[in-house]
């Protein structure tokens, strides 16, 4: 793509329609068939009115996405478009902080998700995943369903606490991730509807309060015990706790930690653990490739657990992994917030234009997916992915924002995949309705019900 100023830019195509109103109530319900139509309709570059003169810009070309989030990801920021979830994450966490305060803090994490140190987690995911197949087994002597989102989040919770924080949640583990999955619905539901302001004691505005109370007090709690006991766990929590500021020499203040504790906990948990369930459920639709992976699970493991050493040998399961996260990428969709006049595909960006790059679309653009539709993990092979550009397959987003967590949540989910996949198969109740929904993340509407069967 070439820039070409000082010429007067096209604007980019789109519907002509909706009216002052525009295609606002759409995009709050139901943001992944909204967007789906408009590349159907008008291609790689789509502009349509979201409300009044905001206008939304959707990107679906790799080379498109590639100049936004990589090659001039200054010009376009971040910060504005997560500001549904300051209430509750806080405006000084990764997810939620532009600029130079952003790339102090990145650097200071960035050690906690060095490869060697993600590397000395595997046995820690793997024991939590054991402990699952062990209070499974309840399950499976009473010949009893249960519900498989609320499952992975406690694995993933529990994982992401012990990893980052050095805490055992698996006693909180329901109340903490329940809080979440309230607040986050509240939080979706705030995109759809007028809320009244949240000291109006509502019942639905009471529960939210409840709920993100019991996070905090969570969250300064875990901060005042780590700061009485001057421990260095060398853990995240302690590199945050030594970290200073390099002009004032000043710490982390409680609020700063507090909303990097919340950030990491939500982001590091919830994600991870909408893919498990979605693999489990097409693995469940697709038979031949549920036996494949358990092949693979036998010849490389022989009943052991996995370890760290064994994941070159899981490339199967790491591919139901991949292509998991094409049909169902846990984010739908990158946003961002144009800052200066741009060009993007020949076509005009101006200054504040609300931009978005949809996972969601451009994993099933047929110019890089044949079939798209189709769930076939060997796309992800490195022949048949030599040729695709990079930013055709973004579920961690690219460039400079890119997930800090994405070969821990990569190595997580093969491990708990692999580990649970060796003692049982997942199957998901007949008459249980399975439609995604997306609640931030991608999860199946209501949760995904499912009997399980030992593995003979
Ligand atoms: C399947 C699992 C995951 C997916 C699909 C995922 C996806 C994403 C995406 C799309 C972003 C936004 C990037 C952007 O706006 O450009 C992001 C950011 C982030 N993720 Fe993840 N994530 C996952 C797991 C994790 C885990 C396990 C952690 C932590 C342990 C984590 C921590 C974060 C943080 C802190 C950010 C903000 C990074 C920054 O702005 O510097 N994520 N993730």
């Amino acid at each position: 793509m070439t820039q070409t100023k000082g010429v007067s830019l096209k604007e980019a195509p789109g519907p002509q329609d909706g009216a002052f109103g525009g295609y606002m109530r759409e995009l709050q319900r139901d943001s992944l068939s909204l967007f789906m139509r408009m590349f159907r309709e008008y291609g790689d570059i789509v502009r349509f009115r979201a409300l009044g003169n905001i206008y939304v810009y959707m990107i679906s070309d790799p080379d498109g996405i590639d100049y936004m989030l990589r090659r001039n990801s200054q010009n376009y920021a971040r910060a504005t478009a997560h500001k549904t979830f300051e209430s509750l994450l806080g405006n000084e966490g990764l997810l939620t902080i532009d600029g130079p305060s952003w790339l102090r803090q990145r650097r200071l994490a960035q050690p906690a998700f060095h490869r060697q140190r993600i590397a000395a987690l595997a046995p820690m995911m793997t024991r939590a995943a054991e402990q699952t197949v062990q209070r499974w087994q309840e399950y499976e002597n009473r010949q009893e369903s249960f519900e498989l989102l609320h499952e992975m989040m406690r694995i993933t919770l529990q994982i992401v606490a012990e990893a980052l924080f050095s805490i055992d949640v698996t006693r909180d583990a329901d109340q903490i991730g329940a809080a979440f999955g309230s607040t986050l619905g509240y939080l979706q539901h705030s995109l759809s509807h007028i809320m009244p302001p949240l000291f109006v004691p509502t019942r639905r505005n009471r529960e939210y309060q409840e709920a993100r109370g019991q996070l905090d007090r969570f969250v300064y709690k875990l901060i005042a015990e780590r700061r009485n006991s001057d421990e260095d766990k060398g853990d995240l929590l302690s590199m945050f706790l030594q970290a200073r500021d390099s002009d004032t020499g000043e710490g982390m203040s409680d609020k700063q930690l507090h909303d990097e504790i919340m950030t990491m906990l939500l982001a590091g948990h919830e994600t991870t653990a909408t893919t498990l369930t979605w693999a489990w459920y097409l693995l469940s639709q697709h038979p031949e490739s549920e036996q494949r992976m358990h092949e693979e699970i036998e010849s490389a493991l022989s009943g052991r657990t996995p370890t760290f050493e064994d994941l070159p040998k899981l490339t199967y399961t790491r591919m139901i992994i991949d292509e998991t996260m094409r049909l169902y990428p846990p984010t739908t969709g990158v946003p961002r917030t144009c800052i200066a006049d741009d060009e993007i595909c020949g076509y005009r960006i101006p200054a504040r234009a609300n931009m978005v790059a949809s996972s969601y679309v451009v994993h099933r653009h047929p110019a890089y997916w044949e079939h798209p539709e189709q769930f076939d993990p060997e796309r992800f092979t490195p022949e048949r992915s030599a040729d695709r550009p990079q930013f055709a397959y973004f579920p961690f987003s690219g460039g400079p924002r890119q997930c800090i967590g994405n070969s821990f949540a990569l190595m997580e989910a093969t491990l708990v995949l692999a580990t649970i996949a060796g003692r049982y198969r997942v199957c998901p109740l007949p008459d249980n309705q399975v439609i995604a929904e997306q609640l931030v993340t991608l999860r199946p509407r209501g949760g995904l019900f499912v009997h399980i069967e030992p593995r003979s």
